[in-house]
């Protein structure tokens, strides 16, 4: 199901901040403390009302939040029951009848991988399990949209890619947005991106685009002989800008289709091996910083 966002604004939390969310697709929501990731997020989920703007979904329906999975950043449980029982719960809160609330229940348990521990306590949950019992209410009667805060920051490595394989598992069926710091894993896991800075949209995009944009031209060369290669790549790539290192020359090719062939070829005109050639990339946290400096510095001016 898609969401599209018009001007949405709360107060000076969040401001006029448009975007699209696509059926299907997972979009990360990325930005600093304080950036109104969470505010953003409980005004789709119909937690809090907007002072401007407007949120559509593509049906008709008079209460939305029956279309909608929500994950709080914290999720408060009833410690003494047990997995199941706080699922029943929140299906019978949410209106389900105490059949379709036990089914949903289970096979939310399946798919969030807790069915083994169905009648433990939650009070003897570790972190990873907690969130995943997060995830497994916000799938309670299989809303098609989930909006989830922060599933991924508070958990160590291996909780995090037990969510992370969850989330992989559940894209494509449903529309997810779900708001994170941790940008290395929204690499792998996200199709789009919205950057939230100070209550603002900063930039939205596919992730792929994102970072082809971060593409940087930069190539590093680890050699023995980087001296004489930093002084012929001078001679013969002008527009490129050479730095030396101890054992490696860097560069940065403004045109930088085929450098690693035309590299080569200087190398071996001038007969210097090298023990590693490699483009240096940029990841998401690189695009994050350099898309809020710039907008720093717009503001600023
Ligand atoms: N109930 C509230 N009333 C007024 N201001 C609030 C309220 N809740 C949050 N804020 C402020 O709104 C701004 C955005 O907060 P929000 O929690 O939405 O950010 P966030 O990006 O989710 O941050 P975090 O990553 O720390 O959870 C912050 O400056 C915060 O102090």
């Amino acid at each position: 199901m898609d969401v599209k966002v018009d001007h949405l604004t709360k107060s000076n939390r969040v401001k006029d901040v448009s975007f699209q969310l696509q059926s299907g697709k997972i979009t990360a929501l990325i930005g600093a403390n304080g950036a109104g990731k969470t505010t953003l997020l409980h005004m789709l989920a119909g937690i809090l009302s907007p002072s401007k703007g407007t949120i559509q979904f593509d049906v008709k329906k008079e209460d939305i939040r029956s279309l909608i999975g929500f994950m709080p950043q914290y999720p408060a449980f009833h410690q003494w029951m047990s997995a199941k029982e706080y699922l029943v719960y929140a299906g019978r809160l949410s209106g389900l009848s105490a059949k379709q609330a036990e089914r949903d229940a289970e096979d939310g348990l399946i798919r969030v991988g807790l069915d083994p521990v169905i009648k433990q306590r939650i009070e003897a949950f570790s972190g990873g399990m907690k969130q995943r019992l997060g995830i497994a209410q916000a799938l309670i009667g299989n809303p098609p949209i989930l909006l989830l805060d922060e599933p991924v920051s508070a958990l160590d490595p291996k909780g995090r890619s037990d969510v992370m394989d969850l989330l992989n598992e559940l894209k494509g069926k449903q529309t997810i947005l779900y708001s994170t710091h941790v940008l290395h894993d929204a690499e792998k896991l996200c199709d789009d991106v919205i950057m939230l800075h100070h209550g603002r949209m900063i930039k939205r995009s596919s992730l792929n685009d994102l970072l082809q944009l971060a593409e940087t031209g930069e190539f590093i060369v680890e050699t023995s002989a980087a001296t004489d290669l930093a002084k012929k790549l001078k001679i013969v790539e002008p527009t490129w800008e050479i730095q030396q290192g101890n054992g490696s020359v860097k560069l940065h090719a403004p045109d930088y289709k085929d450098v690693s062939l035309s590299l080569l070829k200087h190398m071996y005109a001038a007969e210097i091996s090298f023990t590693k050639i490699a483009q240096v990339s940029q990841t998401l946290d690189d695009v994050f910083r350099k898309v809020v400096e710039h907008e720093s510095l717009s503001r600023s001016l």
